[in-house]
């Protein structure tokens, strides 16, 4: 196969739409692919249209343990949101204490799986790990020049985290001379490169920036050498040559045991965005933060007794909450103003009363102006009334103050504390929020662990100065990006919240208001008469 031929492997069913020249990063987005319906295996969109999923398949070996191997992969892609098909080159018997047996899939069964996945549906991106022969080798690049794809992302494992050995020497031949001339993108560690150039040195960032080069010369479109192993680093970096440029990408280093698994997620997780459309660096990028976010939630998870644990693709495993958020509170969100209550010269603990009186399902304490002290004293008087009626209570900014006086949680907007630091902080158990305006930010929020999004301003308001207005477009597109439980917020009232609330979005909660509430003589009146219209707006969603 040529080099040409790697990149333009086009299936007999891709509309010319899909063919890119081979100089090209591949830059096809989502929707130019869904006009693109193939003969895959589409899936029955509400309106009765069929949509094409993003595809990966994974060529690699499986690890009982489900840290790394197929399992990582599986994991990966679903959490970046791709279907991932699994082709098996090897069975381990595997935990975090290292590889206990290996057992090799015949190559004619191997040659099945391939066939049976790539004659049925269509695939985007073909990822390989373990290749344990040349023969296998040989074989998935016969099957690649029947059934193309647009990408293969080709992690070159030969031994694993844990020391042992997956590909013995001779499959660098079959590396060298078929699969890296093939290859989109290959992302070797320091061992890996340095066998793959006959045992040169990669021991600095500037070895590394050699090996990407001349790596690249053995074909591959792109070069990803990863330094996780270099000596002597505080943060992680990487080295991506793509032909023309050095990238080094620096990101943290996270200081744990559970990085089994690291290697195969990264080049999962950079296939997956290239299949939905990404071009390659920022594919990169974005699974690299992946890695890390993944890592830093996982640090002190415990799974197995070895020196090597495995992480949690899905940020879900750590101390599950004793009682889990119900995004149903976000219904009525009052937020305090210190400014309002001064006006109408109210103690904040009897504003926060009204406001549970007249049916506030969740208070945030919002004061910007209070002297440290004082706001301690006012936020455990509010708390003792919120749990005393079961409502919520955060505090706005404030994490330190959420803590002295115990709070249900914290809301925080892009320039406040960083949302992973605060559930670091924080632990599991409370409730953060966070203020988006941005697709891109409400994807971080998820990302980051954070239980909601705070989403305005919807119109304009007076409380909050140079407030950017986002629109009901904006609250619509921030809903749509994200699973996480969404509330309104900004120049909200009782004329305007209806028409929010039958926007119908499944994930958009409720509505957060400061002045038609607390800027109003009666909150108690003012609460209700909101707390119905939100009822009435929403009455035909249950
Ligand atoms: C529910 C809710 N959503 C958004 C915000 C705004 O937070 P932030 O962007 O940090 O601005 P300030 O409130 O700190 O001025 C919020 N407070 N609550
Ligand atoms: C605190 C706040 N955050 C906003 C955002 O857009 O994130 S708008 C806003 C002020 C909301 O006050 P009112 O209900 O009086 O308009
Ligand atoms: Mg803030």
């Amino acid at each position: 196969m040529s080099s040409n031929q790697a990149c333009l492997r086009l299936s007999p069913y891709q509309t010319p739409i899909s063919i890119l020249p081979r100089t090209r990063i591949i830059t096809m987005s989502c929707k130019a692919r869904q006009v693109d319906s193939g003969s895959g295996s589409p899936l029955l969109a509400g309106d009765g249209s069929r949509t094409r999923v993003p595809h990966v398949m994974t060529v690699a070996g499986s690890d009982s343990g489900a840290g790394a191997g197929i399992q990582a992969d599986l994991k990966a892609c679903g959490a970046r949101g791709v279907y991932c098909s699994t082709v098996i080159t090897a069975v381990t018997a595997q935990n975090t204490v290292g590889v206990q047996g290996v057992h090799i899939v015949p190559e004619e069964f191997l040659a099945q799986q391939l066939d049976s996945v790539m004659s049925d549906m269509e695939v985007d991106v073909v990822k390989t790990g373990m290749l344990p022969s040349k023969e296998i080798v040989r074989i998935l690049c016969r099957a690649l020049d029947k059934a193309p794809v647009r990408a293969l992302v080709v992690d070159p494992v030969m031994v694993s985290t844990s020391g042992d050995v997956l590909a013995g020497p001779a499959i660098l031949t079959a590396f060298r001379e078929e699969l890296l001339p093939v290859a989109d993108l290959i992302t070797p560690n320091l061992k890996e490169a340095s066998a793959l150039l006959d045992g040169i040195q990669v021991k600095t960032v500037a070895d590394m920036c050699s090996a990407a080069k001349l790596l690249h010369q053995m074909g591959p479109r792109h070069v990803l050498v990863k330094g996780g192993d270099l000596p002597g680093s505080f943060d992680a970096v990487d080295v991506y040559f793509d032909g023309k440029e050095i990238h080094e990408l620096h990101s943290a280093r996270v200081r744990t045991k559970n990085t089994h698994g690291t290697g195969c997620t990264l080049a999962s997780s950079i296939a997956a965005e290239v299949a939905k459309g990404s071009s390659m660096l920022p594919a990169i990028k974005a699974s690299k933060q992946y890695v890390e976010t993944s890592l830093l939630y996982s640090k002190d998870i415990s799974i197995g007794n070895g020196p090597q644990g495995p992480f949690d693709h899905f940020l879900r495993l750590k101390g599950q909450r004793q009682q889990p958020f119900d995004p149903n509170v976000l219904f009525l969100y009052a937020v305090t103003d210190s400014g309002m209550n001064s006006k109408w010269n109210r103690p904040i603990a009897n504003a926060v009363r009204e406001a549970i009186e007249g049916g506030a399902t969740i208070v945030q304490l919002r004061e910007k102006h209070a002297e440290t002290r004082d706001f301690i004293e006012m936020a455990k008087s509010c708390m003792e009334i919120c749990r005393s009626k079961g409502v919520p209570l955060l505090i706005n900014d404030r994490v330190d103050i959420a803590l002295a006086c115990d709070a249900d949680g914290v809301h925080v907007g892009q320039s406040d504390m960083p949302v992973r630091t605060a559930r670091s902080i924080l632990g599991p158990e409370k409730i953060i929020g966070v203020s988006c305006k941005t697709t891109e930010q409400a994807q971080q929020a998820w990302l980051d662990g954070a239980d909601y999004i705070g989403c305005g301003g919807i119109y304009p308001t007076n409380t909050k100065e140079n407030n950017i207005t986002v629109g009901l477009d904006g609250l619509k597109a921030v809903c749509l990006s994200t699973k996480l439980p969404v509330v309104a917020i900004g120049g909200i009232g009782i004329s305007n919240a209806p028409a929010v609330m039958k926007l119908r979005l499944p994930n958009l909660k409720g509505v957060a208001v400061v002045s038609a509430l607390f800027d109003r003589e009666c909150i108690t009146g003012e609460t209700k008469r909101l707390q119905e219209a939100l009822t009435i707006a929403t009455a035909y969603d249950s």
